[in-house]
């Protein structure tokens, strides 16, 4: 399988508010998302997660290293098309309803009209807000503002997802319905790179887990090469042992 997106001995440090450097918030990380697989990125609070997601966004650059999507630089905006995006805390213009974001993420992609409203419908009624969608997003209870942002992140058909905690904040039915989106959309075949805190999703989402640890890579495998690489029965243990064992 083809990579999509490549992460080549990429480093990362941010400056201080007030001067100066802290610690690399990356030293070196190496991995690659194959095209049509679900990489689920996990690490303890700091690991580095939200960067590699920023760099990938092109919200910030590497010092060092390369980073590509599809052989071509994140700095490359004909990519946007591509990438479908769900940020970590949503945050809607207070009165403005679904179809108006919309609107707004059509244009920003140069979307045809009649593509728009089809692709409108299509993905408010899979993620069931389509009676809801003259609502001011503000009314909205929290699982269906993060089924929203997946409907602006999907309106476009990216090729390629990058989910910064799909399902942050919600309860258990909310989750298991981003669980089984994520699963669908995995059939349709996309490529899609998601961080969680929420270990215990990713033997049902993730075909590659990605351990990071204070900034650098502990383990790339699937979930059964973790179990077999540490001997452990479930992927909280498998984390703990891959983030523990170099500590000693
Ligand atoms: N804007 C910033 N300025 C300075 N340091 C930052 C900034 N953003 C992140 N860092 C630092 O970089 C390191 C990695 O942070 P990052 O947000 O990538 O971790 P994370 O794995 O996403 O953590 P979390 O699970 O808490 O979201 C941390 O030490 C963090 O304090």
């Amino acid at each position: 399988m083809a990579d999509s997106v490549v992460f080549s001995e990429v480093w990362k440090t941010y400056q201080r508010e007030l001067g100066g450097v802290s610690a690399p918030a990356l030293r070196g990380v190496t991995f690659s998302v194959r095209r049509g697989e679900t990489l689920g990125l996990i690490g303890a609070n700091g690991a580095g997660k939200s960067t590699c997601i920023r760099l990938l966004m092109d919200f910030i650059r590497p010092d060092r290293g390369c980073i590509t999507i599809e052989d071509r630089s994140p700095e490359n905006s004909i990519l946007r098309r591509d990438i479908g995006y769900l940020p970590e805390i949503a945050s809607f213009p207070a009165s403005l309803t679904i179809l108006d974001m919309l609107r707004f993420v059509g244009a920003t992609h140069d979307l045809p009209k009649a593509v728009l409203a089809e692709q409108s419908e299509r993905w408010l009624k899979t993620l069931e807000l389509w009676d809801v969608r003259k609502r001011p997003i503000r009314t909205y209870s929290k699982g269906m503002q993060q089924r929203g942002s997946f409907v602006l992140a999907l309106v476009h058909d990216p090729a390629l997802l990058v989910l910064d905690e799909p399902m942050s904040g919600l309860d258990p039915i909310g989750r298991a319905s981003i669980i089984r989106l994520i699963r669908d959309l995995k059939v349709q075949g996309k490529t899609i790179l998601f961080c969680t805190h929420i270990l215990e999703d990713m033997d049902q989402l993730a075909d590659r887990v990605l351990i990071l640890h204070k900034g650098e890579k502990r383990f790339l495998g699937t979930p059964n090469d973790l179990s077999a690489e540490f001997g452990t029965n479930s992927i909280v243990d498998g984390f703990l042992s891959a983030i523990a064992e170099e500590q000693s």
